[in-house]
């Protein structure tokens, strides 16, 4: 039996998260642990092949409440072959709304068994101060427990899927921000690259989307999913956003939700 850690992480507060369950549940286990990151485009030209006996621990961030929508033809693509899942989703401290649910079924509909489920809270892509530093220490514990209830329930002999939150199939739309003229569209916001640029190219090698390249780091010349990756991981703090909207949102989730989510799980 194999432990799969799998996930999408453009500023890895998934990565974490789904790490510490792998962890913790290859030594309850004693089983061994396979990681799979889907993060960059090099690496979505396939999937490892999952055995029957294998479990997967799948975990994706939540954009717009829901399973990130870039993704979502790649993961169609997936072929469980009976093995057991357990969906994660990362989110940052807003909601989850329906990404949970719409992850067990994605995996559920390509051959995964689903057997629980979770929701933790990772530092917001878009901000620096909103779940700052999530996944914590506390995080990161309840991660251990989680795996824990992992654990106990694969002593049953057969699996009921949890009863997971958020609307079925077909789901809500999107999550859309509304500001002082509306609605909020930042889906062609695009990253500005400031003076402090040293070429490193950085950027280029961990947009997920593959939109910087070598030849021109200023610019983003594919698509753009705000994800962070650039502005976050960019050793000169030179990747930035200054359209009017996607700031007012900013602003409204740092100044609306200080208080602290919980990870919420489901066994
Ligand atoms: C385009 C976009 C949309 C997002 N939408 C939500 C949301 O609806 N609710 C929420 O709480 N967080 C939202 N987030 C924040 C991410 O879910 C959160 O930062 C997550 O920890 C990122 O995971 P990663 O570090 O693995 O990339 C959004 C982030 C991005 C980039």
């Amino acid at each position: 039996m194999k432990i799969w850690a799998v996930y999408f992480s453009a500023t890895g507060t998934t990565k974490k998260i789904v790490a510490a369950v792998a962890q913790a549940l290859c030594r309850r286990l004693q089983a061994e642990e396979r990681a799979f990151d889907f993060t960059l485009p090099a690496a979505r030209c396939g999937w490892p092949e999952f055995a029957e006996e294998d479990i997967i621990l799948f975990g994706v961030p939540v954009y717009a409440g829901r399973v990130p929508n870039v993704l979502l033809r790649y993961l169609d693509t997936l072929s469980g072959n009976g093995a057991l899942a357990v969906p994660i989703v990362v989110y940052g401290n807003r909601d989850f709304d329906d990404a949970l649910i719409e992850l067990r079924d994605i995996l559920r509909n390509n051959g995964f068994m689903p057997i629980a489920g979770a929701a933790f809270i990772g530092e917001h892509a878009f901000s620096r101060r909103l779940a700052k530093g999530r996944p914590d220490e506390k995080d990161i514990e309840c991660a251990k427990r989680f795996a824990d209830g992992i654990f106990e329930k694969l002593k049953q002999e057969t699996f009921l899927g949890p009863k997971l939150p958020g609307m079925p199939f077909p789901y809500r739309g999107y999550y859309q921000p509304r500001g002082e003229k509306g609605m909020i569209d930042i889906r062609r916001v695009k990253p500005r690259t400031g003076s402090s640029c040293n070429g490193c190219g950085l950027c280029a090698d961990v947009c997920p989307m593959g939109s910087i390249r070598h030849e021109n780091i200023r610019e983003c010349t594919g698509i753009c999913i705000k994800c962070g990756a650039c502005v976050k991981k960019c050793p000169a703090g030179a990747k930035y956003f200054d359209e009017p909207g996607y700031l007012e949102h900013l602003r409204q989730l740092e100044e609306g939700l200080t208080r602290r989510r919980e990870p919420e799980l489901f066994l």
